[in-house]
């Protein structure tokens, strides 16, 4: 144990002081031109794995085939995990499984994530996987498959996460990739708690994050999604982060931002990432979400306002904002809980607005 301990204390200094470094991946990895932001929805799985109510399979499959109606082109669609500690994602096998039976109509092809904690859950996923993606399938029609696995800048999160420690985790995730790497899916890595722990308090130490993104990629990590998962990060706090990230020699292509809106700080500082260069950001439609490990932290940054922002600087995301509210309005109503989008309840009263006035004419 200590000698892995001393090996991320080696990597974090090495990540303080390394000039800037390169990593070699098996898959090629998305860099949406300038223009361009990539988004990947995560509402069926971080935006629903907290949710008290059971909700059935069907509403979920429901939920990702109105998503993939939207525009939207990566999808996070369930989490391999074990069903004691999030009740919730119980149905994930099934829903990989629909996914690959019967893939959800969209104008261009979707990838979907599903995460995995460990061994048991990478072969749980690959039993449905392996069944549906046989010789006989047609690649053209199979949708693209991914895999994320989860980790914690601070030890406090990661033991009540995943019950482990950092560099535990760290050993779950070896035989994961290289068996990932073995059927050629690609691997999303995340750091949680990047911005503020519920433990350990606001102030995390950019440079241990830069450490296990570091590790990550090393071991062939095909993308880092960077954790605002309690939402205390700010924009000062958002621009060192990024800055530690890129001095460890990390590059803007391999990154992803995933912040939460419990402070309502989640657009300015995707503002901050953007000026950054950073061109993927995570959210969840209508603002679902909340993870069962960061008490009183609410949901993920709402997708809506996220195609909004980025619409109204000028960029492009290729989401249709009026699909997507309705979605975002359809699940709320159907949690029975408040639509968290600002962008998407103005969306929606503006296109009632014009169809009463059309009514009228
Ligand atoms: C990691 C473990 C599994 C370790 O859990 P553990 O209890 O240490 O594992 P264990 O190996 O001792 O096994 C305990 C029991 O769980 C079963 N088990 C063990 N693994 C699995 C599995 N994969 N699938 C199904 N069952 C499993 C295993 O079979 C056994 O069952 P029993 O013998 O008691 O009947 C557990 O801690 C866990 O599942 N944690 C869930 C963590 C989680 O889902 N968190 C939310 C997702 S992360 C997140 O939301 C943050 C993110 C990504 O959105 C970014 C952000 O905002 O920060």
């Amino acid at each position: 144990m200590s000698s892995k301990f001393t090996c991320l204390r080696t990597l974090r200094l090495a990540a303080r002081h390394a000039p800037r470094r390169t990593f070699a991946t098996t898959s090629a990895r998305r860099s949406p031109s300038d223009d361009h932001v990539r988004i990947v929805e995560v509402g069926p799985r971080d935006g629903l794995q907290n949710e008290k109510q059971s909700i059935p399979v069907a509403t979920k499959l429901e939920l990702v085939r109105r998503l993939a109606e939207t525009g939207l082109k990566t999808i996070e669609a369930g989490s391999f995990v074990s069903p004691k500690w999030v009740p919730q994602m119980a149905s994930s096998d099934e829903i990989l499984s629909q996914i690959l039976k019967s893939p959800p109509a969209s104008s261009s092809p979707i990838t979907y994530q599903f995460l995995v904690p460990n061994e048991k859950g990478l072969d749980s996923f690959l039993s449905v996987y392996n069944n549906h993606t046989t010789s006989s399938t047609s690649s053209t029609t199979t949708p693209k498959i991914e895999l994320s696995i989860f980790t914690a800048a601070t030890e406090s999160f990661t033991r009540k996460n995943t019950n482990c420690s950092i560099a535990e985790s760290l050993d779950r995730f070896k035989p994961i990739m290289t068996r990932a790497k073995d059927a050629s899916i690609p691997v999303r890595a995340y750091i949680s708690v990047a911005l503020g722990c519920p433990y350990e308090g606001p102030n995390v130490d950019p440079h241990q994050t830069a450490s296990l993104a570091v590790s990550l990629l090393e071991m062939g990590a095909d993308e880092i999604s960077v954790a605002d998962t309690t939402g205390m990060g700010t924009a000062p706090k958002t621009a060192e982060l990024l800055k530690t990230l890129f001095a460890a020699g990390i590059e803007k292509k391999d990154l992803a931002l995933h912040f939460h809106d419990t402070y309502g700080m989640a657009l300015v500082n995707t503002v901050v990432a953007l000026e950054h260069g950073i061109r993927t950001f995570d959210s969840a439609v209508g603002g679902l979400g909340g993870c069962p490990f960061s008490p009183g932290a609410t949901g993920n940054v709402a997708t809506e306002d996220l195609v909004h922002l980025v619409s109204s600087l000028g960029a492009k995301t290729d989401v249709d904002m009026e699909k997507l509210s309705e979605v975002g309005e359809w699940i709320s109503g159907q949690l029975g809980r408040a639509n968290e989008s600002r962008a998407g309840k103005a969306t929606l009263a503006g296109l009632r607005r014009g169809s009463k006035e059309k009514a009228k004419l």
